[in-house]
């Protein structure tokens, strides 16, 4: 993901600060340096990286760190802030009706990105429609409309059509009851000229309320001519940045918002519709660093809460501070875990856990932690109502049936029921608390205390990446 690199390294640098109550000159140049570098190495602009680290290497020689404050928690505060105003504000997306265009080369995710956009638009109560315009590329209008099913959103194309600035025209008028119309166009290898005049037709045709630029993360130092020439024919008000789940570096996105003198709307994260996030300075930084994002987290697990608690009458996860914890309820907290998408993109969001502890797993642990949770759904699959309702009457000849029952070794099983155990214990900490408590826990939380729940499903019931 973009910078990633600059979020390890840096903070293995902060690290040999720990303990310091003041920066010396070497320890500041030392910390300037490593930013560059991995800017550098990211395909972030040259002159943008020395206004970046000019600024940092000021801030931290000058400002005096208020009492109390560590050297190591001054410079990354001055990091986080200066690395919040290179990003900038998000692009402005008012919850209203608006016309929406999208621009782009080939295959940057514009189509994917079109989709994903109405599903966002759509969870925030809003109709959408997508109106796919690209008559250059065959399977474009098929792969529109199959991902706007998915999305369950309002799809306008027109297979046989070849004039695109009248399938344009043609949406927009069909589409008449949609609240927010996001027009999809062709893209082009390189910046043609046909290419440029197309969109500019398109542009003034449906007379967007904003036109975003869609990005792919791996586009190096060509995203600025790219920049300049869509800023120049339409008017760019936004950058969609794509592929962000890849190992792409993503600077040269960030090139463009400059350029553009625009800003960044939204973040692909993946292929599927849902795999989208709307951009938000700090909690990117944050998560960069290290930090995690509890804004994203929290719109994640409300999501996945809505879709899990619909489905079932009976389960009410604010039952979890008062009745007792049962395997059903695991069970709930598990399907809503999966529903909240990939775990290390999940567990980067939470605070303490993403960054520095990411780093330290080994690539397969996130495939192992995945292939435990769907061991233990299958177990659970097995046991009767009795049973995943209080856990405590399973005594081996019980194990045993779940065994044979569900294929599932024992030891996985004895591993369900203590992970059960351990998460109970944890569950009933929050029980009884006021909203005082609670304030002070998600403090513990921001500041890097794990605890049970999610971080507890990760290791083998032994805590955290136990
Ligand atoms: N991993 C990943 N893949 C993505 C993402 N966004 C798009 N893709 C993939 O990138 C490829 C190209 O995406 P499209 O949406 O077809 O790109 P496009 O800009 O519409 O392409 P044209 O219509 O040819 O201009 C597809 O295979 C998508 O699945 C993302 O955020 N992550």
């Amino acid at each position: 993901m973009v910078l990633d690199d600059l979020g390890s390294s840096l903070r293995g640098t902060l690290d040999t600060l720990q303990g310091k109550s003041r920066l010396s000159e070497d320890d500041v140049e030392e910390i300037v340096k490593e930013i560059q570098r991995s800017l550098l190495s990211a395909d972030v602009d040259v002159s943008l990286v020395m206004e970046l680290s000019d600024a940092i290497e000021t801030r931290a020689l000058e400002e005096e760190p208020p009492g109390g404050t560590t050297a190591r928690d001054h410079v990354l505060k001055i990091v986080y802030e200066e690395l919040v105003d290179l990003v900038g504000d998000s692009t402005e997306l008012p919850l209203e009706s608006q016309t929406i265009l999208l621009a782009g080369l080939q295959g940057s995710g514009k189509t994917t990105s079109a989709a994903k956009m109405a599903w966002w638009f759509s969870k925030k109560g809003l109709r959408p429609a997508v109106i796919q315009t690209d008559t250059f590329r065959p399977g474009a209008y098929d792969q529109a409309k199959q991902m706007c099913e998915r999305a369950e959103v309002e799809f306008y194309g027109d297979p046989d059509g070849e004039d695109p600035v009248q399938i344009a025209r043609d949406g927009l008028e069909a589409t008449a009851d949609a609240d927010v119309h996001i027009v999809d166009t062709a893209g082009r290898h390189a910046l043609e000229d046909d290419l440029i005049a197309e969109i500019e037709a398109i542009e003034t045709a449906v007379d967007p309320d904003r036109s975003l630029l869609v990005l792919d993360a791996a586009i190096g130092q060509g995203a600025k001519e790219q920049a300049r020439q869509f800023e120049r024919s339409i008017g760019i008000e936004g950058v969609v940045i794509t592929k962000l789940d890849g190992t792409a570096k993503g600077g040269g996105a960030l090139t463009a918002v400059n350029e553009t003198d625009s800003s960044i709307a939204f973040l692909g994260t993946g292929e599927t519709v849902q795999d989208i996030e709307r951009f938000e300075p700090s909690g990117f930084i944050s998560r960069l660093l290290g930090m995690g994002d509890l804004k994203q987290l929290s719109e994640r697990v409300e999501r996945a809460m809505a879709e899990t608690g619909g489905e079932d009458e009976d389960w009410d996860p604010e039952d979890l501070l008062e009745g007792s914890f049962t395997l059903k309820d695991m069970q709930k907290q598990m399907e809503t875990m999966n529903k909240m998408g990939p775990l290390d993109q999940v567990m980067d969001m939470i605070p303490g856990m993403g960054g520095g502890m990411m780093d330290q797993l080994p690539d397969d642990a996130m495939d192992v932690t995945q292939n435990r949770m769907r061991d233990f759904e299958v177990a659970m699959d097995s046991m009767t109502d009795e049973e995943l309702e209080n856990p405590r009457i399973i005594g081996q000849s019980r194990v045993e049936r779940i065994v044979r029952g569900s294929g599932i070794e024992e030891e996985t099983v004895r591993e369900l029921l203590e992970q059960h155990k351990m998460m109970e214990r944890t569950i009933s900490q929050f029980q009884g608390m006021g909203d005082g408590d609670m304030q002070r826990m998600m403090k513990k939380l921001e500041q890097g205390g794990g605890g049970g729940g999610l971080g507890g499903m990760m290791g083998g019931g032994k805590g955290p990446f136990g």
